[in-house]
C-alpha cells in the first residue's frame, strides 16, 4: 500500500512528515504507560514512597506535553497535505487524460473520470492523510504495550499476542469482505453515473419519446446500486461481529490471567493494575482497527481506481518526434481501421491524396466512412494498417502538438464555449489582433451575424452557443479555423437544412478556406454548391473508395457519385419547392 501511495505522490514529504509525527506519537503513548510499572510501585504499597515516584512523575508530566505539542504540530500538517495530495494528483489525471485518444471518451469512461478526478483523487488524498494516523497508532501502539508488557509480566505478553494473532486473522477476513463489498458498490455507482450522464446528453430525444425522467436502463442501474448497498452492509456485518467478540473474548482472558496471576501469589496488586492498565490500551485501539479497515480497503480501491486511468495508454510518440513538416498534403495508402470494440472494419484499404492547396470533398451515403476518415486524418485513433501520412511524414510519427497546430476542425456540431465571440474565437489565437479577428470574420461570413447581435462582438453565446443558430456556429468554427492560420482544415458540413441565407454564406466560408493557396480543406460534403467548389472529390461506400476525381469526371462516369448527386439535387428542389409552397 505505502510503495503504491508512493507511486502516485512520488514526492511525498508532507505525507512522510505527517506519519512521522504520528508514529511518534503513538510510541511516546506506550512508553508513557511505561511509566505506570516505577510510579504504581512507589505509590501502592502500605508506605507510598512519593520521593521514588517524583521523578518519574515529572518525566511523564514532561512527554504528555511533548505528546500535546507533536499533536498541535501535526493538525495543520495533515489538512495541508490533504489539500496538497489532491491537488498534484488531478493534475497528474488531467495531464495523463489530455494524451489519450479522442476515442477513449465514451459515457462510461467520462462517468469514470470524473468520479476520478472529483470523489477518488478527494477521498483518496483525504484518506492517505486522516487514515494513516490511526492505522499507525492501532498498529504501533498496542507493538509499543506488549514489548512494555515482556518487561512486567511475559505470560501476560504472550496472552496479548495470542490475542493479536487472532484479531489479524479475523481483520484479514473482514478486509476481504469490505473489499469486495466496495468493489462491487463502485461498479454499481459507475453504472449510475454513466446512465446520469447520458440522461443529460440525450434529454431531446428522451423528452420526445417520452422518457425524459429516465430509461428503464437508468431505473435498473438504480435499483442494482441500492441493491448492492444493501448486500454489502449485509455481508459486512458478520466480520464485524466476529471481530468485535475476539476483542471482547480477549478482555476477559486477560481479567481472567490478571485474577489467576494475583490469586497465585505471582504478582502483586500493584503489578496487577499496570497490567490491566496495559492490556486495556493494548485492546482499545486494537479493537478500532476494524472501523479503520473498511476505509483502509476504500482507500487501496480507490487508488486502484485512480491508477487504472493513469496507466490507460496513451497515443504513443516516438522518441523523436517530427516537429516540423514542409507541405500540407494529407495521403491514405491501404488503409484498414476498425473502431475500438466494432466489428467490421470502417475503413478497408483507403487509398487516397489529398494535395496540398486543393479543396478535397468526400462524398457517400451514411455510414460509408467519410467522418472517420476525417478522425484519423486527425489522430483522434490510430490506423490498423496501410499508411496514413501528413506532409509525407506517417502521422504516428508527429509530434502531437504539431499535428494538432497544423489542423482545425470544423465540426457538425459546433460546441461554443459559454463566453463571448470574441473570446471564443481567440480560443484559435489568444494574441491575435483586431484586424486579424476582423479579417477572419469577414472571410467566414460571421460579420453579419456579429453585427446583427446586441452586444456585437461581446455578446455571450450561451453554453454549447446556444445563443446561436447551427449554421452560425459553424460560421464562428470556420472563422476559428482561419484565425488559427491552420494549414489542414477538416470540415464537416451540416447535413441538416439550413435557411437560404446561412446556407450561402456557409458555403461562401468554405469556399473562402479554400482560397488560400498553403491551406488544405478536407470537407465532408452534403450540398452540391460544396461540390462544385471542390478541386477533387472522393466517394466513398461501406469504407471503401468507389470513385475519384473531379466533379465534373464523375458526374460523366454515371456512377455512385452521379447518382448521389441527382439525389442531392433533388433533395434540394424538394425544399425549394416547400419553402415556396
Ligand atoms: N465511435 C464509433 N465506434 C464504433 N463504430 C463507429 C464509431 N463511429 C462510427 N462507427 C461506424 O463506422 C462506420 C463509418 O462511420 P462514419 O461515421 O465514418 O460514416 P459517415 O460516412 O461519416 O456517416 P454519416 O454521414 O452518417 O456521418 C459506420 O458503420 C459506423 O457505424
Amino acid at each position: 500500500m505505502i510503495r503504491r501511495l508512493y507511486r502516485l505522490w512520488p514526492n511525498p514529504k508532507l505525507l512522510a512528515r505527517l506519519w512521522l509525527l504520528t508514529a511518534g506519537q503513538a510510541v511516546l503513548q506506550g512508553l508513557l504507560l511505561a511509566l505506570l510499572i516505577p510510579i504504581l510501585d512507589a505509590l501502592v504499597r502500605p508506605e507510598p514512597d512519593i520521593g521514588a515516584a517524583t521523578p518519574w512523575l515529572v518525566l511523564g508530566a514532561a512527554g504528555a506535553l511533548l505528546y500535546a505539542v507533536l499533536s498541535v504540530i501535526a493538525t495543520p500538517v495533515g489538512f495541508a497535505a490533504a489539500g496538497a495530495l489532491a491537488a498534484q494528483l488531478r493534475r497528474k489525471l488531467m495531464h495523463h487524460v489530455s494524451t489519450l485518444t479522442l476515442g477513449w471518451f465514451t459515457a462510461e469512461h467520462k462517468a469514470r473520470l470524473a468520479r476520478g478526478v472529483t470523489a477518488d483523487v478527494g477521498s483518496a488524498a483525504h484518506l492517505a492523510v486522516t487514515i494513516g494516523g490511526p492505522v499507525i497508532t492501532s498498529t504501533l501502539l498496542p507493538a509499543t504495550v506488549v514489548i512494555v508488557t515482556f518487561t512486567v509480566d511475559w505470560r501476560m505478553a504472550l496472552l496479548l499476542c495470542a490475542i493479536a494473532l487472532v484479531a489479524y486473522l479475523a481483520l484479514r477476513r473482514a478486509a476481504r469482505i469490505a473489499e469486495i463489498s466496495e468493489i462491487e458498490l463502485e461498479r454499481a455507482a459507475a453504472g449510475v453515473a454513466s446512465r446520469a450522464i447520458e440522461l443529460g446528453q440525450a434529454q431531446p430525444v428522451l423528452r420526445a419519446a417520452g422518457h425524459a425522467e429516465g430509461t428503464p436502463r437508468m431505473r435498473a442501474a438504480l435499483e442494482d446500486h441500492r441493491e448492492t448497498y444493501r448486500e454489502g452492509m449485509r455481508r459486512a456485518r458478520q466480520p464485524f461481529f466476529v471481530y468485535t467478540g475476539v476483542i471482547m473474548a480477549g478482555f476477559v482472558a486477560v481479567l481472567a490471567l490478571t485474577a489467576q496471576l494475583m490469586l497465585s501469589g505471582r504478582v502483586e496488586a500493584a503489578t496487577a493494575i499496570v497490567l490491566l492498565v496495559l492490556a486495556a490500551r493494548f485492546l482499545e485501539p486494537l479493537g478500532n482497527l476494524i472501523e479503520l479497515i473498511g476505509a483502509l480497503r476504500a482507500l487501496r480501491n480507490q487508488i486502484a481506481r485512480i491508477e487504472e486511468l493513469l496507466s490507460t495508454p496513451t497515443l504513443p510518440v516516438p522518441a523523436e518526434p517530427v516537429r516540423r513538416i514542409a507541405e500540407a498534403d494529407v495521403e491514405f495508402s491501404d488503409v484498414t481501421f476498425t473502431y475500438p470494440g466494432g466489428d467490421t472494419p470502417a475503413l478497408k484499404e483507403v487509398s487516397l491524396h489529398c494535395r496540398a492547396g486543393t479543396t478535397t470533398a468526400l462524398v457517400g451515403p451514411s455510414g460509408s466512412g467519410k467522418t472517420t476518415v476525417t478522425r484519423l486524418i486527425a489522430r483522434f485513433f490510430d490506423i490498423d494498417s496501410g499508411a496514413l501520412r501528413v506532409g509525407g511524414v506517417d502521422v504516428r510519427e508527429l509530434d502531437p502538438g504539431t499535428l494538432l497546430d497544423e489542423i482545425a476542425i470544423v465540426f457538425q456540431d459546433v460546441y461554443l464555449f459559454d463566453d463571448t465571440i470574441e473570446d471564443n474565437l481567440r480560443l484559435a489565437r489568444p494574441e491575435a489582433t483586431w484586424d486579424e479577428l476582423r479579417e477572419a470574420a469577414t472571410a467566414a461570413r460571421l460579420d453579419e451575424v456579429i453585427e446583427r447581435l446586441p452586444a456585437g462582438w461581446q455578446t455571450r453565446v450561451g453554453e454549447g452557443g446556444a445563443q446561436l443558430s447551427g449554421g452560425e456556429r459553424q460560421r464562428v468554427a470556420i472563422a476559428r479555423a482561419m484565425l488559427k492560420r491552420a494549414r489542414i482544415v477538416l470540415v464537416d458540413e451540416a447535413s441538416s437544412a439550413l435557411d437560404p441565407e446561412n446556407e450561402a454564406a456557409i458555403t461562401r466560408a468554405i469556399a473562402n478556406l479554400g482560397d488560400d493557396p498553403d491551406r488544405t480543406v478536407i470537407v465532408i460534403a452534403h450540398r452540391p454548391a460544396t461540390l462544385a467548389a471542390a478541386d477533387h472529390v472522393v466517394s466513398l461506400e461501406d469504407g471503401r473508395v468507389m470513385e475519384t476525381g473531379t466533379r465534373e469526371e464523375l458526374l460523366l462516369t454515371g456512377g455512385a457519385f452521379s447518382r448521389l448527386s441527382s439525389q442531392y439535387e433533388r433533395a434540394r428542389h424538394w425544399r425549394i419547392a416547400d419553402m415556396s409552397g
